[in-house]
């Protein structure tokens, strides 16, 4: 029985100005539906990369992707991305940024219930006093709100994260988290996400998938992160969690010295 999302023999390579920079080797990684799975790796390891290719937006040089059985071969709005830039538009209110899609989407859903989609995707994430509001009124914070609200209420298959809170201040990141961790474990949304963060990435993950350093980067090791759903934020004061942590940063410092050899 194939997993949910398998990624098979990934090579990618970038030409410019005419010399070959080979990013990814041999990535192989499957992962079950529901499962929350981090990529960490040093800068330029080629995480975003990686998370591209299974959104659509990069071809494989070799190998493939499958989300639910289908080849991926363009971005499709089974895998919803959402950026650390928010990649809102400027001149649409939050309910309209989340309607373009919703209305695109879901064609055959009448337009009362399009508006409930878009009502209870923007109280899911705390923002239902700020539908009309345009993102130069809304915080770094809530901006992503409306991007995850956005993602989510097209109810992709795959959720697909890239550095979502890096531009956010360390508190609004972790009631973020926390808020992430929640809808997560409610709807069992299948997610990848990409992340500098070492304690994002054990909070929220069912695996840690460690890079190693580029050119040419492969997994170095995949951690399985095994505390129970729901989980709480009081995950972080346990030794396991702590005993986690020392091996992810062993790996990183791993990676990062045999850089300066
Ligand atoms: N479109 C592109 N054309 C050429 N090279 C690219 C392109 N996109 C990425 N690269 C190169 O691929 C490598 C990996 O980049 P990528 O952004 O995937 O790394 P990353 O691990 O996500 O980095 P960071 O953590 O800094 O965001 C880098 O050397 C980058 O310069």
């Amino acid at each position: 029985m194939p997993s949910f999302v398998e990624i098979r023999d990934i090579h990618k390579e970038f030409v410019q100005d005419g010399t070959k920079n080979i990013v990814l080797k041999d990535i192989n990684l499957e992962i079950e539906q529901g499962d929350f799975v981090s990529l960490i790796g040093h800068s330029g390891c080629g995480k975003s990369t990686l998370l591209n290719i299974v959104a659509g937006l990069e071809k494989p040089t070799q190998g493939q992707v499958y989300v639910d059985g289908q080849l991926v071969k363009r971005p499709y709005r089974d895998r919803m991305v959402v950026f650390q830039n928010y990649s809102l538009l400027p001149w649409l209110t939050a309910w309209e940024n989340i309607a373009l899609f919703v209305d695109k989407a879901m064609p055959g859903k009448s337009k009362a219930e399009r508006r409930e989609i878009i009502a209870s995707h923007l109280e899911l994430v705390g923002l239902k006093n700020a539908a009309q509001k345009k993102p130069a009124q809304l915080s770094g914070g809530m901006k992503q709100r409306v991007a995850l609200a956005r993602a989510l209420a097209v109810q992709p298959k795959l959720l697909l994260l890239d550095e979502p809170f890096g531009a956010l201040d360390a508190l609004t990141r972790g009631s973020l988290q926390a808020e992430l961790m929640c809808i997560c474990d409610r709807y069992h949304i299948t997610t990848i996400m990409v992340t500098h963060d070492v304690d994002e990435a054990l909070l929220l993950s069912d695996r840690v998938v460690m890079l190693k350093n580029g050119p040419a980067a492969t997994i170095g090791q995949i951690l399985d992160i095994p505390f129970e759903h729901p989980r709480s934020l009081e995950i972080r004061d346990t030794a396991k969690f702590h005993d986690l942590r020392h091996e992810l940063m062993q790996f990183l410092q791993g990676q990062e010295q045999a850089k300066r050899l």
